[in-house]
């Protein structure tokens, strides 16, 4: 039986398609690489040294999904692809709510047609919008204060009355806190496109010299040193915390959600003091105004992930920023300067319907 992971070339899906297959999994990704690179997915290939089916397709393209379904036993899907960016969601929200909520539908009419009714889905800790305590847990009320959080709550309340309707589906809402780090061969991680909006990304952008300085969003909040505060977690903590999110759906009916964080908040110059130390660059900041839409301090509580998933993240700030690190002084244009993906995949035929492909490692 196979785990279909849409999203699986992108930052945190490919992490995650390295644990499945670590774990012995068959994984089939669907992705149509908007947000990501084919060398993503020959790297989870180098690193495992598994083979595993890609198919270039939207999610949104219900014939190409419906080939993938009917062409294979699929037991369960892990549902990332998605689009995450905060700033571009306000610019085109239409966008926004037809990929992440419209796709999300497309998805479940097919996995029921074909009668795949376990899911997991990422969702955000953004479904907290300001949160009124912290640490964050489940039962906190749910707001969202821009179209992607919007997106999310709203695939979440979907999914959540999906599984009403039929006690067939069991599905587990992963509300992500903020995924920082990187595979430690240092050959995947995370590649945003254009200037990082991310602080992780910026401060590791800063210190190879392709940006100048770090603007820190805001001096004057009301925590110890006034910068933001948030739970930065590693993508393989994470990545492990879906495959435990797997075994769960196989296990019950209906639909929860699971806060993945670490539970540990670390400020803005925390992070900066914490990234000299583990890379030696001092990165040059600067302190100004507020980033609009941004709260104070966000951390989570993580209880219910541990007693009911069995899950819990072990890895700390410093592996944390070290791993990104080595990814970054590798790769310092990400998957870009790599291989030619067209030709080493051999992608056929018209790429935006279902091209089966076999990435192979090697
Ligand atoms: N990274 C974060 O900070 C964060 C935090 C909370 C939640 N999330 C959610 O987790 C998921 C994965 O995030 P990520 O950081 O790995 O992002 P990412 O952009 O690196 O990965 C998303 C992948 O989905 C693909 N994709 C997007 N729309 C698609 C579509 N319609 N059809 C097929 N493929 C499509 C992209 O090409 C990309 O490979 C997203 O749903 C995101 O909203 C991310
Ligand atoms: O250049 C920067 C970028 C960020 N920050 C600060 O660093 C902290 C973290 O910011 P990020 O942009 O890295 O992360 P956010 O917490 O704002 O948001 C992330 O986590 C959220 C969930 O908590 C959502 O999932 C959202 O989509 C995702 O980008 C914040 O205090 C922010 O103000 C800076 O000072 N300078």
């Amino acid at each position: 039986m196979a785990i279909v992971v849409t999203g699986g070339a992108g930052y945190i899906g490919s992490h995650t398609c390295i644990e499945l297959l670590n774990e012995g999994y068959e994984v089939i990704v669907v992705d149509d690489l908007r947000n990501s690179k084919a060398e993503a997915l020959h790297r989870i290939g180098e690193v495992t040294g598994r083979p595993f089916q890609f198919y270039r397709t939207d999610v949104l393209n219900e014939d190409a999904l419906e080939a993938v379904f009917a062409g294979h036993a699929v037991e369960a899907v892990i549902h990332f692809a998605g689009m995450k960016a905060v700033g571009e969601s306000v610019l085109l929200p239409l966008s926004y709510y037809r990929n992440n909520v419209a796709g999300t539908m497309a998805l479940c009419q097919v996995m029921q047609r074909h009668g795949v009714f376990k899911l997991v889905f990422s969702s955000s800790a953004t479904v907290y919008g300001v949160p009124g305590q912290v640490p964050i847990s489940e039962g906190a009320p749910l707001s969202a204060i821009n179209p992607y959080g919007r997106t999310k709550l709203m695939a979440e309340e979907i999914l959540r009355d999906l599984a009403v309707s039929d006690p067939r589906w069991s599905i587990a809402n992963l509300r992500y806190f903020n995924p920082v780090g990187a595979h430690k061969s240092g050959r995947l991680g995370e590649d945003p496109s254009g200037i990082p909006n991310n602080l992780v990304p910026y401060m590791t952008q800063v210190a190879v010299g392709k940006l100048r300085q770090l603007q820190v969003f805001g001096g004057d909040y009301p925590t110890p040193d006034g910068t933001g505060i948030r739970d930065y977690i590693h993508v393989l903590d994470l990545a492990a915390g879906h495959v435990k999110a797997l075994e769960r759906v196989k296990r019950f009916q209906g639909a929860e959600s699971y806060n993945l964080g670490t539970g540990r908040g670390y400020s803005v110059l925390e992070m900066i003091a914490a990234f000299g130390r583990v890379s030696g660059v001092e990165l040059p900041y600067i302190i100004t105004d507020r980033r609009p839409g941004d709260v104070a301090v966000c951390y989570a509580d993580c209880s219910k992930a541990a007693a009911e998933l069995g899950w819990t993240a072990e890895r700390g700030l410093e592996e944390m920023l070290e791993d990104t690190w080595r990814w970054q002084a590798q790769n310092p244009d990400g998957y870009r300067a790599d291989r030619i993906p067209s030709i080493l995949y051999g992608i056929t035929g018209d790429e935006r319907s279902a091209a089966v492909l076999q990435a192979r490692s090697g």
